[in-house]
């Protein structure tokens, strides 16, 4: 069977407040990531989340999902808020599982919100032809263990997306079906990504972790945001960043 779509499944309608960050403040140790965050995600935006490594883009998430607390500040989810996440670390995929065993959790039919798909047929959607869904997930190369992770991800329903790097090492065949599949979508995505091409044909935000702790909202794709930046600072997007020391805050 061939990739021909990828249908993520939406959840309930999705209120006029999505996600409010309000001061948001967030330090580990001493090194205080980002400083008086603030921001609203519009319902039925695309939020491209970019900035060099470690600088706390993931975090933010894990602050999304009640997983982190901010040292200060708040961050509201609306009611009607559902979250679709599965986390990156190596404990949310088994090792020792089968692609089919992993995204089947034992049962031979995925539930997209009301709609049966066969298990199997789902797994090509995401390019796992049979002999691949016998694959061990620990013996998975890079494209296919983000394969594995946008399917499970993409199985629960709901009307907020969470998508930490999804298109590194993704073939273009998948990679055009989750776009299509992005622009279909009722609700809100947040994406982690360093892929600018992919940002700018879908981003309709930008939210950047730049310099000295500071993130900056932008309305825009990508290479609207990195305009912007250059005319605020004569500078292009942040490779490396520096951080401030909390005691500086
Ligand atoms: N639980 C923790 N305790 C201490 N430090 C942490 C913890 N979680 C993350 N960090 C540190 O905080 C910083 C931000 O991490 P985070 O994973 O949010 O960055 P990121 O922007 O997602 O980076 P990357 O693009 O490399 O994935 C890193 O320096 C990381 O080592």
């Amino acid at each position: 069977m061939q990739v021909d779509s990828i249908t993520i499944p939406v959840g309930p309608r999705l209120g006029s407040k999505v996600i409010e960050a309000k001061g948001i403040t967030k330090a580990f140790g001493d090194r205080l990531l980002v400083d008086d965050l603030n921001f609203s995600v519009p319902p039925g935006s695309v939020v491209g989340i970019i900035g060099g490594n470690g600088a706390g883009k993931s975090t933010l998430f894990k602050i999304i999902m009640g997983q982190e607390k901010p040292e200060k500040g708040e961050l509201e989810i609306g009611e009607t808020v559902v979250p679709m996440y599965v986390d990156q670390s190596r404990d949310a995929l088994d090792p020792n599982r089968t692609v089919y065993e992993e995204i089947a959790e034992g049962s031979d039919e995925v539930d997209l919100n009301g709609r049966k798909v066969n298990t199997r047929a789902y797994c090509s959607w995401y390019n796992f032809k049979s002999t691949d869904q016998n694959k061990k997930v620990g013996m998975l190369s890079g494209g296919e263990r983000n394969r594995l992770h946008l399917a499970k991800t993409l199985k629960q329903s709901g009307n907020l997306l969470l998508l930490d790097e999804p298109t590194n090492d993704l073939d273009v065949e998948t990679l055009r079906c989750l776009e299509e599949a992005i622009d279909n979508f009722a609700g809100s995505v947040l994406i982690i990504s360093h892929d600018r091409w992919f940002l700018d044909r879908m981003a309709t935000h930008i939210l950047a972790f730049e310099d000295n702790s500071t993130a900056v909202w932008f309305e825009g794709n990508f290479s609207e945001y990195e305009e912007d930046r250059r005319r605020r600072t004569g500078q292009i997007a942040p490779t490396r960043i520096k951080f401030r020391r909390l005691a500086n805050v």
